[in-house]
């Protein structure tokens, strides 16, 4: 098998806990990765036969699912989110440990019990008709990227769902959790293609399922 393997990382927050757990692994970025003037995507490893790329969190997922990537780690939430037939995610790697919740303004916070339908702010548009469905609730998303907590404040919707972990930025923005829908935790992912024919990836998820 002469191909290089790619192995994708998101940019953001997980990186930093990610980054013990992938050495402990095999999987070693060289030095030019940790230097932030760097603006390459793609970077070597100690290993001649495998690459890293650090990209957006939600395009870790589309990457592997495509098989542009082979393997990769990434939050529950995004694997949850698009739910891609060709992803496997068979080590919880006990990192980036936080909850998708929703939330509204403290003052005026209500139960949607009675209500058919809610506006919500999300970057999870997917998991949050889920939730409202099966309550019976419709729910019309309006698709944000970040900083979902503004957008009660100023009218766009009446509730968000969005990330929370220590909860410091809902009470800094004025909001209450009204709904805990998802544990989240960052799990390794692999395509389930190259899982079957490349002995290197099935050898990669045993490395990452010994450390964890
Ligand atoms: N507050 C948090 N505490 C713990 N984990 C978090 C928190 N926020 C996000 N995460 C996890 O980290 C992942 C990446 O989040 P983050 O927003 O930092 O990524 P990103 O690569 O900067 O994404 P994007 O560039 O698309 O906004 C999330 O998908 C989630 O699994
Ligand atoms: O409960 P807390 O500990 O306050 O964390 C929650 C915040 O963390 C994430 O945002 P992030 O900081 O990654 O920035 P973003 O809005 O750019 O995604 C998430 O979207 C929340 O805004």
């Amino acid at each position: 098998m002469s191909d290089s393997l790619t192995f994708a990382v998101p940019k953001g927050r997980i990186l930093d806990e990610a980054l013990p757990v992938m050495a402990r692994a095999g999987v070693v970025p060289e030095d030019a990765f940790h230097d932030k003037a760097n603006r390459s995507l793609t970077f070597a490893t100690t290993r001649s036969d495998m690459n890293i790329i650090r990209v957006r969190a939600f395009d870790v997922a589309t990457f592997v699912a495509h098989g542009a990537a082979q393997l990769g780690i990434v939050g529950s939430d995004v694997i949850e989110e698009f739910d891609y037939a060709d992803l496997y995610a068979p080590v919880d790697l006990d990192i980036g440990h936080c909850h998708l919740a929703v939330a509204e303004p403290k003052e005026g916070a209500a139960s949607v019990d009675g209500a058919s339908h809610v506006r919500v702010a999300t970057k999870y548009p997917n998991l949050t008709r889920r939730f409202f469905e099966q309550r019976g609730v419709q729910a019309e998303c309006v698709k944000l990227n970040g900083a979902m907590e503004i957008a009660p404040a100023l009218g766009l919707a009446g509730r968000i769902v969005d990330l929370v972990s220590s909860g410091q930025t809902l009470k800094d923005n004025g909001l209450v959790e009204t709904g805990h829908i998802l544990d989240i935790s960052a799990r390794l992912i692999v395509n389930r293609a190259a899982l079957k024919t490349d002995p290197r990836v099935a050898a990669l998820v045993d490395a990452f399922r010994r450390d964890v």
